[in-house]
């Protein structure tokens, strides 16, 4: 295999490693029967991912009329409490997700998550997976005081890691912003929740596949 250039390959969770859309929509569903709104398809959640949880709902609520922080308020500890029981119900690694992480590891390189999902959130579905021990460093919205697309989440989860030359791997335009707050090369895929096309996040790759990681981050 091609050798990688990067002592740490970054991630970012939600649309990048895993499609956890159908868990996001039944969670984010739950809150607005409970508040007396329409429910939402999966592809309108897809859009609104990436922000985090209050993000989610508020925007979940503004497509059916009032949305408030007040509202946000009532509704996210619903969110929380449904999510945690249904963290891994639907949620999947993309094709392709195992064999490029291992892959990565044997080329040396250390693997981090970078996300806007909760901490405690992360590592139940990181344990779900089966993926304890994968990661060097979990980073999530409320492990620092700032979360995405500030890049001291991204800088914390690369010294967590044992630090070095780093490449972030996301779906999103927050996961763009973050890398190029942090400085980092950014690796967009395309098969994941961004409200925009990933040829039209600046990336400095796209793909399309994880089969095609190891060689276009050789390629950086
Ligand atoms: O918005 C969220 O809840 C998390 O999304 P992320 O894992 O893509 O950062
Ligand atoms: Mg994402």
């Amino acid at each position: 295999m091609a050798r990688i250039p990067f002592d740490i390959v970054l991630f970012d969770l939600d649309g990048t490693l895993v499609d956890s859309s159908g868990d996001l929509a039944a969670s984010l569903n739950h809150v607005l029967k409970a508040m007396g709104r329409p429910v939402v398809d999966l592809e309108t959640v897809k859009r609104l991912v990436g922000r985090g949880g209050r993000v989610l709902i508020r925007e979940g609520l503004a497509l059916s009329g009032e949305s408030s922080e007040a509202l946000v308020d009532e509704g996210y500890p619903i969110f929380l409490e449904h999510y945690a029981a249904h963290i891994c119900d639907h949620t999947r690694p993309y094709p392709g997700v195992e064999a490029a992480l291992d892959a990565l590891v044997a080329a040396g390189a250390s693997l981090a998550i970078c996300t806007n999902k909760p901490e405690r959130l992360t590592h139940l579905l990181i344990d779900a997976l089966g993926w304890r021990g994968r990661f060097g460093a979990i980073v999530g919205a409320d492990t620092l005081a700032v979360r995405k697309p500030d890049p001291a989440p991204a800088r914390e989860a690369i010294a967590r890691a044992g630090g070095g030359r780093a490449v972030f791997i996301g779906d999103s335009i927050t996961d763009a912003e973050t890398a190029r707050a942090a400085g980092l090369p950014f690796v967009a895929v395309s098969f994941g929740f961004a409200d925009r096309p990933a040829e039209a996040l600046g990336a400095d790759a796209v793909i399309d596949r994880y089969a095609a990681l190891a060689e276009t981050l050789a390629a950086l």
